[in-house]
């Protein structure tokens, strides 16, 4: 006791700062997975031209540090103080920065960006998509970092050169987050951030000399690549007010894997936020799927690399959003579900969400979206139907490429905004044929990060610690005439066929 005054000890937790496409947010949460506190930033999408989406890596940062630094305050007033931070983040983001300055030479270019899909197809014509899909686990296409990279080193002045010089670094958002954090300190990344770029050899656990000539990426741009668990330095406390260490980070869909403790093969999970991303664990080993499916590293802890055959859909909140802010059929995203309750089953209107092309299984850069069926009779109602069904149908998709490559689910976790949607997980259990299964807690992906920064500095043991604070909240079992989704897969199929870029 001091002046009157009796000094309680803060009870412990975890900062995680998930650094998502749309927003910047940090929760902070207590080792057995409650939230003591959250902030978050929306921040704009910069669209320079059709096709292409950017982020101004200072608002990145600086909405990554302000909600960090609204958290962690809450959380004290709360009676919590953060240990450690983990990150998470949106994936394949590319950014290049100056070393010397720390500050990036162009705008961060975003997972979504298509600009590179002449590049990619040039280099399909030349015959390299096996050597890339051999070594990385992913298909030749602008989404993952490496074409991104070079183009902004061919599209800024002298930036090559100064690449080639090590006066440059390239990043991932974590990288450019740990960059900032550390105040420059350190220049790594982890196994899941670097399995993303195609310049990383996923079965040997290193960055590839023949990819880098392949995609004119110098070496000297690339970060160190660590665990997953572990040290990745220490943010400054003139950042957040205190010293902290950085001991966990993963992408956001690993990430979300491991708040959805999918640790054993067969486990798997769905996240419907801008996007889907559906993993499922392998192992060990990483699949090599025929079926164009992405074979990437969930995570590596220990050394220990476990691998997830990954199914990626490019549009699923963003339909909700396009309804929203496009269209105008809804004042918020939560309206969608009433209002497709109301629409006809039958009506025959599909929606096939081609935005910036269509993710796997297809992998058509240039497909670009359509509404197909519409009669005098379809209304907003059949629309908002559609929509919702767009992200089953790229669901069914995935799982039947999986089954095709010879993985198959018992069950399926699912996050992400679109989770919320009870009449979307009917629809999906009901297609798919697959029990669906809400955990309790819908922060899946900022748990994860959290979940390894506990690991990281010592406060979990093992990932079994992990499995004992998952909790199920509501289960969507299947229902439903087989003929009826025999005909609905047919609809959506047909659909499909229209937008690609290769229909005749
Ligand atoms: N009730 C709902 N039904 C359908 N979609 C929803 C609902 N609530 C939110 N969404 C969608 O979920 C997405 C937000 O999810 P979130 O996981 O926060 O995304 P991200 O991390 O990609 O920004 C938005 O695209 C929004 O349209
Ligand atoms: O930011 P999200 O949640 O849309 O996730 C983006 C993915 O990581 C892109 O691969």
């Amino acid at each position: 006791m001091w002046g009157g005054m009796v000094m309680f000890s803060k009870r412990k937790a975890l900062l995680a700062i998930d650094q998502g496409t749309t927003s910047s947010r940090a929760v902070v949460f207590t080792p057995d997975y409650k939230v003591v506190a959250t902030a978050q930033r929306e921040f704009q999408q910069i669209y320079p031209r059709p096709g292409w989406v950017e982020h101004d890596p200072d608002v990145i940062w600086a909405t990554v540090r302000a909600t960090a630094r609204e958290a962690l305050a809450a959380a004290e007033k709360a009676g919590y103080r953060a240990e450690a931070i983990g990150i998470t983040n949106q994936r394949e983001t590319t950014l290049v920065w100056d070393r010397a300055t720390g500050d990036a030479i162009h705008n961060a270019i975003v997972w979504q960006d298509r600009r590179t899909a002449d590049i990619c197809a040039g280099l399909r014509d030349a015959g390299h998509a096996g050597l890339v899909s051999d070594r990385t686990g992913l298909v030749l296409d602008p989404y993952f970092s490496a074409t991104k990279i070079a183009w902004v080193l061919d599209h800024v002045d002298g930036a090559r050169a100064r690449a080639e010089a090590g006066e440059l670094a390239f990043g991932t958002v974590d990288s450019w987050l740990i960059w900032k954090l550390t105040g420059g300190a350190l220049h790594v990344t982890d196994a899941t951030n670097a399995s993303r770029t195609a310049l990383y050899d996923i079965a040997a656990n290193r960055w590839d000399d023949e990819l880098l000539g392949l995609f004119g990426v110098p070496a000297a741009v690339l970060p160190d690549v660590r665990d997953s668990a572990g040290d990745f330095g220490r943010a400054d406390a003139a950042i957040l007010g205190r010293e902290l260490p950085i001991t966990g980070v993963a992408g956001d869909q690993q990430s979300a894997a491991i708040g959805q403790v999918c640790f054993n093969p067969g486990e798997m999970k769905s996240t419907y936020g801008t996007g889907a991303f559906l993993l499922i664990n392998t192992g060990d080993t990483p699949v090599r799927s025929k079926n164009k499916l992405l074979a990437t590293i969930a995570y590596r802890i220990d050394g220990e690399t476990t691998y997830a055959l990954e199914g990626s859909v490019l549009s699923a909140g963003a339909t909700v959003q396009w309804l929203r802010d496009g269209l105008g059929l809804i004042a918020k995203a939560s309206e969608i579900e009433a209002l497709a309750q109301s629409a006809d089953p039958d009506s025959g209107v599909y929606l096939v969400p081609a935005f910036t092309g269509l993710g796997a299984p297809y992998w058509d850069a240039e497909a670009r979206g359509a509404l197909t069926g519409l009669t005098r009779g379809s209304g907003r109602a059949e629309i908002a139907r559609a929509a919702l069904d767009s992200s089953v149908h790229q669901t069914c998709d995935l799982l039947e490429a999986m089954a095709a490559d010879g993985v198959e689910a018992r069950s399926l976790r699912v996050d992400g905004g679109m989770a919320r949607n009870d009449t979307f997980l009917q629809r999906l259990a009901d297609l798919t044929g697959i029990e669906t299964v809400r955990p309790a807690s819908v922060e899946a992906t900022a748990w994860g990060a959290a979940f390894l920064a506990g690991l990281g500095c010592g406060l979990f043991a093992s990932l079994e610690d992990g499995r004992k604070l998952w909790a199920a909240d509501q289960s969507f079992t299947p229902a439903g005439d087989p003929e009826r989704r025999a005909a609905d897969r047919k609809g959506w199929h047909d659909a499909v066929a229209r937008v690609r870029s290769d229909a005749v």
